[in-house]
Formats: C-alpha cells, structure tokens, sequence
C-alpha cells in the first residue's frame, strides 16, 4: 500500500530516536539509483528533525554485468564503494551511515564499522519498512536469544522433511539483528528481528531437507518440491531433487567458486511483524524478502561468505534459505519446535 511522507519520516524518527541519534551527530545517507525516493526524502528530512548534520552519498552502480539478476543481495562483496577512498573516509568521520544502497559482506562495511561508525541497512520498500518500525521489546527478545547462542558449542536441527544436520559453533561471534544501532560501531538491517551465528569452519555434517514451500533467497521462489542437501566437514556436497535443485544447482555453478557451497550464517527468525506468506504477495524484484529471513520460528541457514564476522570466505555467491517447522537445539537446549520459537528456553 502506498506510503505516506508523514508515515515514512515518523518511522525513520522512532528508528532513529532508538539508533540514539542526537543533536550535532553527522548521518551519512548512503544512496544509489536504485535507492526509494520516499525512503531517502523522510531519511534525510527525520536526520534534520533530529538536529543531525546530514550527507548524502550517491555512487554510481557496479556488477551490473556480473551478477544474473537485479537482486541487490545477487553478488556480495564488491560494492560501489570498493577504491572510493572519498566516500569511506566520509563514512568512517561520521556517527551513523543510514545505508539505502546494499554494502552488505563487503571489506569497506567491516573498516567502516572498526572506526565505531554505526550502519543501519535499509534497501525495503515504504511499505514493509513501516509495518517493521523496531522496538526496544525487539531488541530485548533477541538479545535474550543470543545469550544462549552465544555460549553453545553445537547446533542440531531436525525436520519432519528429513533434515537431520549438526553444527560446531563458537568459533564465530552471534550476530543480533534487531533493526537499529544503539551502540557504536553496531551494523543492523531494518527490517529484521533474529539471530544467527557462523559454523565452525568444517563443522557442518548431516543432511539439510529444503521442504516444499520454503523459500530459497536471493531466488525469492517457493520450493516446489523437496530439495536435499547432504552435507559433510563444512560444504554441500550435493543438491538433489526436481528443477528447484537444478535452478539452485546452476546458479551456484555460475559463480565457478567452490566456496560458494561452504556453510555460513546459521539462527532463527524472532520477527512476529514479518511473515513466510508476504513473499507470495510480491513481484521478486520489488523486495529483498526481509519478511522471510525474519518471521517467527524459521530457521535459517545460508551458504557461500563468513567474512562479515571475520572469516576467509569472500565468495560473491551468498543464499538465505529460511526453513519451516524445524525443531532446533542449542546445545541441549530446544530454542525452536516445530517452527514456534520457545521463549520459555530464554529466560
Ligand atoms: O539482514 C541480513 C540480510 C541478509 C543476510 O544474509 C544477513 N542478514
Ligand atoms: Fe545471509
């Protein structure tokens, strides 16, 4: 539905009252062509209200020739501010860069983050980013979460499909997404609200079962049908199943980089606000699909980078497959049953 200016800059307010944005703090808007005009008009105007010095970045698009579609998250980690020494320098002397243009898994976000600037990613249309404005309950809900995570040492999850697999974890730190950066140096993602961590390198073994209806990302499809993962020491080593296996098999082939297939973030979604259905009601290029990384009670894996928490794996080949009605352990605790998150398990 459409969006009001009134709406989008009282959410960018509330967004920003939550980041701690105060009088006399420089915000950097980071932009691109493909960056919503109404997202970057109530972004820099709520900046003002804030009484916040603002700058506005536009850089030129990259990878157009390299990636397969227009998804922002299609190729990872080269970004239109790879080299731009003006740019970074811009963005690292100030206190928060509103990013509406995708650095996401890229070198310059982690050196820009290192220098204590915060980063709050925001690439969904109007609509969705309203009906996902962040609360501090939010952020409580999935700090309380990551306290578990953060000390587990195994992660088990089984489905009803067939997916049996077991994680080393604790080698990488978890990552809280709650959709607004209160401290220094925090990189969030508006919308968001769940939790992951990295497996450990060559800690991922077992069989993983995307289900009918899950969804694959940056594809934005629906499984038709079941598709199966075996995994051993850290990778896919085959993809099995009808032609959802083989899109997801070709389009992995086409990066021509075996580390495309490694096992990297892993968690549950935490969002009551966002929905495994939404996707269905969107043309796959008007979102990034945020609803489906972050509904209640998904769990979550991706293949392919581990360099946003300090890993080696820069492969530019990166998918999201959030997964229904799995029961996940953390250590020997169950956090999600049969896709319900248990709170219970938090407290
Ligand atoms: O918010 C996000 C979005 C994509 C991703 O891969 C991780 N977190
Ligand atoms: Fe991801």
């Amino acid at each position: 539905m459409p969006v009001s200016d009134h709406q989008m800059i009282s959410a960018w307010d509330e967004v920003l009252r939550l980041s701690q944005v105060k009088a006399g703090q420089t915000v950097s808007i980071l932009c691109g062509p493909h960056t919503h005009p109404l997202t970057l008009r109530a972004a820099t105007v709520s900046a003002q209200r804030a009484g916040a010095i603002v700058t506005k970045i536009e850089l030129p698009p990259i990878n157009a020739e390299k990636a397969t579609s227009r998804d922002l998250l299609n190729y990872l980690g080269e970004t239109p501010l790879t080299g731009n020494k003006a740019a970074i320098a811009a963005l690292k002397n100030s206190d928060i860069v509103l990013d509406l243009m995708l650095l996401l898994f890229s070198p310059e976000q982690m050196d820009i983050l290192e220098s204590g600037t915060k980063i709050l990613l925001a690439v969904e249309p109007p609509e969705v980013l309203v009906r996902t404005v962040p609360t501090e309950a939010d952020r409580q809900r999935v700090l309380a979460a990551s306290q578990l995570l953060k000390r587990a040492k195994t992660m088990h999850v089984t489905s009803p499909a067939g997916t049996d697999v077991t994680f080393k974890i604790g080698d990488f730190p978890t990552v809280c997404e709650y959709a607004f950066c209160e401290e220094p140096g925090r990189w969030d993602h508006w919308p968001s609200g769940f939790l992951f961590t990295f497996a450990n390198e060559g800690g991922s073994d077992g069989t993983i079962v995307i289900d009918k209806g899950d969804i694959l990302l940056p594809q934005k499809t629906y499984a038709s049908d079941k598709i199966t993962l075996k995994v051993s020491e850290g990778f896919v080593r085959s993809i099995e199943g009808g032609i959802d296996a083989d899109l997801m098999r070709e389009f992995m082939e086409a990066y021509k980089d075996p580390e495309a297939y490694a096992m990297s973030h892993i968690g549950w979604g935490m969002q009551p606000r966002c929905h495994w259905h939404t996707l269905s009601l969107y043309d796959r290029e008007q979102t990034i699909a945020m609803d489906a990384r972050s509904f209640e009670g998904n769990f979550m894996f991706s293949l392919g980078p581990n360099n946003e928490v300090g890993g080696q794996r820069k492969t530019a080949c990166h998918l999201d497959i959030p997964l229904r009605n799995c029961t996940v352990r953390v250590d020997d605790t169950v956090v999600v049953r049969d896709g319900k998150v248990l709170d219970e398990a938090f407290q």
